[in-house]
């Protein structure tokens, strides 16, 4: 399949759409260096289980990850305690907004998946406990990648700013026994991995391991057993893209996680990773014209999970 052609059509066919006026579509406003952001971007890149990258775009933009960086953080706290990470931390779909905060009560603060806010921030606070988190996530980026991968000191600090929905999800998750750390601790932590920069050309390579059963992008070497991508895979499927997985899977049908910034990472298991990257959000949080590329990729090359 020629990959790059693939990629250099959705591109043009999407390019007429970058001004999305009329469409409701925008960037994302409550954190005030994200709301800078120009709209008017658009990239596209990924890379094959035997190497092949192709690209289109503004792939070689660095963008902030936002909750992309959930997949990576979930999988050091995998790394290190396997089962019992499932203890304080569900994985049912939430059919809620990322940044809900309702069934928090019902459920006695054990968030419903690793990829709501809730679930992320409780995954930040066992990372916290196991060592330096931002670090380690940041050491792990750069591997899988084999770059330096870097926060938005400017994102970060926007986001500790004005996160007061976070501090409520982890304040009340305190309260349930939920964290084991201090509060400002581990949404110190939380806020910094989101805030974290990479390209499309970046992430595409990063998430390699997903499609690979686990194994190294570049080297080969484990970073999650066959088993434990799997899980990360269906956890994808059914939460990563919040109350819009249902749509995500009935339309694209691949594990797929998406952060504020507007990117979308996507798996087709044994075949590639591959990372789409547009700011402006629809309703749900999810990059407007990234879901309209991922739909484009499946319709012109089948693949999917189904
Ligand atoms: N969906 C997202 O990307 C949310 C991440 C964002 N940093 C927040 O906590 O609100």
């Amino acid at each position: 399949m020629d990959f790059q052609l693939i990629l250099d059509e959705i591109h043009a066919e999407l390019r007429p759409r970058l001004d999305q006026a009329g469409t409701g579509a925008q960037v994302a406003r409550y954190i005030p260096a994200l709301a800078r952001v120009s709209p008017r971007q658009f990239g596209i890149a990924l890379r094959t289980c035997d190497g092949t990258t192709a690209q289109a775009g503004d792939s070689a933009v660095p963008f902030s990850i936002q909750s992309i960086s959930k997949v990576f953080s979930l999988t050091l706290a995998i790394r290190a305690l396997d089962e019992a990470l499932w203890t304080r931390i569900g994985r049912e779909p939430s059919g809620s907004p990322f940044n809900s905060l309702v069934q928090l009560e019902t459920e006695r603060g054990i968030p419903r998946n690793p990829f709501i806010n809730a679930g992320a921030i409780a995954v930040a606070d066992r990372l916290v406990s196991l060592g330096d988190a931002n670090a380690e996530l940041l050491a792990l980026l750069s591997r899988l990648c084999g770059e330096p991968i870097g926060i938005d000191a400017e994102v970060a600090q926007s986001e500790a700013d004005t996160g007061f929905r976070n501090a409520a999800l982890a304040n009340f998750m305190k309260g349930f026994g939920t964290l084991d750390n201090e509060v400002t601790t581990v949404l110190d932590v939380y806020f910094r991995q989101c805030a974290i920069a990479m390209t499309c050309e970046q992430m595409a390579c990063a998430a390699g391991y997903l499609c690979r059963d686990g194994a190294h992008p570049l080297a080969g070497t484990p970073v999650l057993s066959a088993a434990q991508t799997r899980r990360v895979n269906a956890l994808m499927l059914t939460c990563g893209t919040y109350d819009a997985a249902g749509e995500f899977a009935f339309r694209i049908g691949l594990p797929c996680k998406s952060g504020v910034g507007g990117g979308i990472v996507a798996v087709v298991p044994d075949h590639l990773s591959l990372c789409v990257w547009s700011p402006a959000l629809d309703a749900t949080g999810n990059s407007y014209l990234g879901r309209q590329a991922l739909e484009l990729f499946v319709a012109k090359t089948g693949l999917s999970v189904f």
